[in-house]
């Protein structure tokens, strides 16, 4: 925690909470301050947002999963957290690699937003015009659209939501696919179809924020984890669960989710061709912490995978 005294100013903050700088990142940067200060009963100006520009926002002209990964969205923020400039990092959580450093915790998982998928240019994946351009650069998205519309291609489309959306406006491809959690988040709750989460499942953690802590500051853990939803934290961990035991990068077409009834999860999960031509799909039931029944499911799947999909995944176990 940042250093303060009982007679510190009011403009002393009790927290540096990291964020990239994204419009999203600080929406949601910006949320996770307000539960924090409601959680603990903090002025606003006790949590400060410190906006650091990560390099997975660098660059932006060739796919995520061509200039090093997930990892480019975190490392900005996990060095300025083991530099101690700042106490706790706001993230994504689907954004977040499956192997973390033990050096960092990931301290609460905010209660998640709608996890579907929104699709923007058609009104259903039937009404998608012939031949029509996909615009993503998602493996998952391409290889789902493909699987249900063959007849389509897909045109590289990166950016953050608002640069996706301007690129569709302008007709650099027909329809696009975005998180509804992010275009909720952004004020932009009436963009595009949602696809029913049960046909069309999204990426693994879509929809959760997490905020990670040094391990080694056991405050700023506890103080973070007033914030953890619990309901959350299980299905988020669970679908983390499934993707280490696929050993799943973002090269891998995954889709999956979780869903928590008292303690009992259901997982359904599905893994592509990246052409979309072929699919495997596993469902489970297990207690909510049982995260060797969540990677049970993953070696599952793997096991009944054809060699285009087994490629996809280094199937750590
Ligand atoms: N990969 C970018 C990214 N990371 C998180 C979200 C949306 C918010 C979320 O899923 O929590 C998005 C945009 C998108 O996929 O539309």
């Amino acid at each position: 925690m940042a250093q303060h005294t009982q007679n510190s100013s009011k403009s002393v903050p009790k927290l540096r909470l990291g964020t990239r700088q994204s419009p999203l990142a600080v929406a949601q940067a910006e949320e996770t301050r307000r539960r924090l200060c409601a959680a603990h009963g903090w002025d606003e100006d006790a949590v400060e947002l410190v906006k650091v520009r990560a390099s997975g926002d660098k660059i932006q002209d060739r796919p995520l999963a061509d200039i090093g990964g997930k990892a480019l969205w975190t490392r900005e923020l996990d060095i300025w957290l083991a530099e101690g400039k700042i106490d706790a990092a706001v993230h994504s959580m689907k954004d977040v690699e499956t192997i973390r450093p033990d050096s960092l915790t990931i301290a609460a998982i905010l209660p998640r937003a709608d996890v579907r998928d929104v699709l923007i240019g058609a009104a259903s994946v039937n009404a998608i015009p012939r031949g029509a351009r996909i615009g993503t650069s998602a493996p998952r998205r391409a290889a789902q659209m493909l699987y249900h519309r063959p007849d389509c291609t897909i045109v590289f489309f990166r950016g953050n939501v608002a640069t996706r959306l301007a690129k569709l406006a302008v007709g650099e491809a027909d329809v696009t696919l975005l998180a509804a959690a992010g275009l909720e988040r952004l004020g932009q709750t009436g963009t595009g179809t949602p696809l029913p989460a049960d046909e069309w499942l999204p990426a693994p953690a879509q929809g959760a924020i997490g905020i990670e802590c040094n391990t080694a500051d056991a405050e700023t853990c506890r103080s973070i984890g007033a914030i953890n939803d619990p309901a959350s934290q299980h299905t988020v961990m669970a679908e983390r669960a499934l993707l280490a035991a696929l050993g799943g990068t973002c090269h891998s077409p995954i889709a999956v989710l979780a869903t928590i009834d008292g303690d009992q999860i259901t997982m359904r999960a599905s893994l592509f061709s990246s052409d979309g031509l072929e699919r495997v799909d596993g469902t489970a039931r297990f207690a909510a912490e049982d995260l060797d029944a969540a990677a049970d499911l993953g070696r599952d799947l793997l096991d009944r995978a054809s060699p285009a999909i087994r490629t996809l995944f280094t199937g750590l176990s």
